[in-house]
């Protein structure tokens, strides 16, 4: 599936939030957009997933303008795991994973035994098929997001959006979730705060400052001392990952060393 974003300028309270973007996600690449707090990526995400309208510009995919398929024709290709993923009454883990597979079903047509299986899966595959029958509300934070990583897997899309998908998670549950995701094997959009991450996980990285997209490439053309002071105003030393020989970014700032200026380690 492959996503063409083009031109496209969204407004909040009259303010240009994000500003003439244009990127594109290539069938089964897998995609990080990166920017400081407040530049607009989520916004850019909502606008992709149609809970913002655009003032201008364009979203298809494979092709056909998004605005033209139905909310079941969007959710069978586009599986969201977003910031907001609370819900609104007390439901199990496996009645919220299950509410995935809604755009593959009819209007109150029951959950089959395949169904089950689809949930059982996602859940054994993000470590919580334990849980089915604990109500949402009572997990910890970290739990509920692996839980709606669940319900994205089980709608069994070619495309997932995720916004800040390791929100909460231990070191553990972030690679393991990341892990599951690249394997898949499916085009994957996903706003990232974690740089190293972004850098080992992703083909292409958008950067996104102010609303506009101001660098783009592989996280070995995008990932610069430059740029990290630039945008995101720290100082570093980026260097290869000795194993992966990932880019990877070693941030210094002035409380890692000894009030007599020698460095701690
Ligand atoms: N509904 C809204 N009303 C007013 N301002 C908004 C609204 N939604 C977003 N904004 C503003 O738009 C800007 C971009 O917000 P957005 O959430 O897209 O940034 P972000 O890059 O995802 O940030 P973060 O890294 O902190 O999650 C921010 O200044 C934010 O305050």
């Amino acid at each position: 599936m492959k996503l063409e974003v083009e031109r496209l300028t969204t407004v909040i309270e009259e303010k240009n939030i994000i500003e003439d973007i244009t990127m594109h996600v290539e069938t089964g690449q897998f995609v990080g957009i990166i920017g400081p707090n407040g530049s607009g990526k989520s916004t850019l995400l909502k606008t992709i997933y149609r809970i913002l309208r655009p003032k201008a510009g364009l979203v298809s995919l494979n092709e056909r303008e998004i605005n033209s398929l139905s909310h079941r024709e969007f959710a069978k290709k586009i599986a969201v795991v977003s910031q907001e993923g609370s819900v609104p009454f007390d439901f199990t883990v496996e009645e919220i994973v299950i509410m995935g597979r809604s755009p593959h079903k009819r209007f109150f047509e029951r959950d089959t035994f395949e169904d089950n299986k689809i949930v059982h899966s996602a859940l054994v595959k993000v470590g919580l098929e334990n849980y089915k029958y604990r109500s949402f509300s009572t997990l910890s934070g970290g739990e509920k997001q692996r839980v709606l990583i669940a319900r994205a897997l089980v709608q069994e899309t070619t495309f997932l959006i995720l916004d800040e998908p390791t929100n909460h998670l231990d070191i553990h549950h972030q690679l393991q979730i990341l892990d599951i995701v690249k394997s898949l094997k499916v085009s994957v959009l996903a706003a990232l705060h974690d740089l190293n991450l972004a850098a080992a996980y992703c083909d292409v990285l958008f950067v996104v400052d102010n609303g506009r997209i101001v660098a783009s490439g592989s996280p070995e053309e995008v990932i610069t001392k430059t740029m990290l002071k630039e945008i995101f105003q720290v100082e570093c030393t980026v260097t290869a990952h000795p194993d992966t020989g990932k880019v990877q970014i070693l941030y210094v700032s002035d409380g890692m060393f000894t009030s007599n200026g020698s460095k701690i380690c």
